[in-house]
């Protein structure tokens, strides 16, 4: 058999419609935007395309803006560290409310504020592994200036409550930031209907290629660029703008949201088929409620397996899973979310995540279930612990 990936939450295949999108811009139609003469000026409808289809996909409003860039973790420090320089530094407004469930991006970012004096508070997810509105509307005081809360997590699928947290950063005057990176694609994002300030994605998460995102600034908010220079995207990020990148984001974003149905019904069976199977074997841990998280990811734990144990044996089964994120897979600490919903140290360490996605196949669910039921079985007998 092919080989199965089960990673789709650290990134996917790029469609092979995308494929064909871009392909034009590496090859006849190189031009510069910017350049007045006909190599620049015949990209631009392409690209006025691309942005008509990211807004659609978020059903953002025209005078919002939507500003192209290289990936999340770029539009996640542009939030971060331009609302430093926008409103902290100057004002007594220096409070940042973030969570311990958010992507490395948004800790460090964090992190690195707090040594310009920044006081942040990183929320801890209750023993659901979730962040409520309730406990985002405790922690805000009259110095929060800026709330930044995931949509969906990266480890566990968990969607958190963004909409009730941003009726309480509305109420409050609170600037609110989500990371729907792993939103996208997956179940309906819409900053109309949620009333988000910032919303940042990457391209490469929902079947669009690596080295492109963007990050949507509501309308009459301000925030200075982080990469300064010529005046592209209207001066909000300099850099010559990656045509076919964002030529494919706009195609991606397209076919994401015609495949939203496609993810609640047929990967969420298959996700679940695999979850049932999983759920059999003795002593096992599935992080949060199925319909609470993405129809595509599945964060188990099982007793007396060490998660990157496990992850070896599926690949040298030709199968494709991580431990987490992997920009931490090689972070051998327990997992602060399994930590956090009270696991005990042992089972804190044992945390896999498979993630699916619209190209994942019965026959590979059923190969996996099949090659996990056997790893686990070997490694339990070479466990000291089990
Ligand atoms: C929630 C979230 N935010 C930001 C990022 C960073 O995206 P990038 O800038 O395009 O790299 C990731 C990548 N998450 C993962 C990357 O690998 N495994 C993951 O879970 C993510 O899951």
């Amino acid at each position: 058999m092919e080989r199965i990936y089960l990673d789709n939450n650290a990134t996917t295949i790029v469609d092979p419609a995308v494929r064909d999108a871009m392909e034009p811009f590496y090859c006849h139609m190189y031009g510069n935007p910017n350049s007045l003469h006909s190599f620049g000026i015949e990209v631009r409808p392409y690209l006025h395309q691309a942005m008509e289809q990211l807004y659609t996909g978020i059903n953002a409003a025209d005078e919002d803006d939507i500003v192209i860039n290289s990936c999340a973790t770029e539009g996640n420090n542009t939030v971060i560290l331009g609302f430093y320089f926008n409103l902290l530094k100057d004002t007594r407004k220096k409070h940042i409310i973030t969570t311990q469930l958010e992507h490395p991006c948004i800790r460090e970012s964090c992190r690195y504020l707090e040594t310009h004096g920044v006081k942040v508070t990183y929320l801890a997810p209750d023993h659901d592994g979730m962040i409520t509105a309730e406990a985002v509307r405790e922690a805000i005081t009259d110095q929060t200036a800026l709330v930044s809360v995931m949509w969906a997590n990266n480890e566990t699928g968990l969607i958190l409550p963004i909409k009730e947290i941003a009726e309480v950063c509305r109420e409050r005057g609170v600037y609110l930031h989500t990371d729907a990176v792993q939103a996208i694609g997956k179940i309906k994002v819409d900053v109309q209907e949620v009333p988000v300030d910032f919303l940042t994605f990457s391209a490469h998460k929902f079947h669009g290629p690596k080295g492109v995102g963007g990050l949507y600034i509501r309308n009459g908010v301000s925030l200075p660029p982080l990469l300064h220079g010529g005046e592209q995207m209207g001066g909000r990020r300099a850099g010559t703008v990656d045509v076919p990148g964002m030529v494919a984001m706009g195609k991606a974003m397209e076919l994401a949201n015609q495949h939203l149905a496609f993810e609640q019904t047929e990967v969420r069976r298959l996700r679940d088929k695999l979850e049932d199977a999983l759920l059999k074997i003795d002593d096992v841990l599935v992080v949060g409620k199925r319909e609470l998280r993405t129809p595509n990811t599945v964060y188990v734990s099982i007793r007396g397996v060490e998660g990157e144990a496990l992850i070896w044996d599926l690949n040298q089964n030709g199968i494709a899973a991580s431990t987490g994120s992997a920009c931490a897979s090689e972070s051998l600490e327990a997992s602060p979310i399994l930590t956090a919903i009270g696991a005990d140290k042992e089972l804190a360490h044992t945390g896999v995540r498979l993630s699916l996605s619209r190209f994942t196949t019965e026959q590979e669910i059923d190969f996996t279930i099949y090659t996990i039921s056997k790893a686990v079985m070997r490694l339990r007998q070479l466990s000291t612990s089990y």
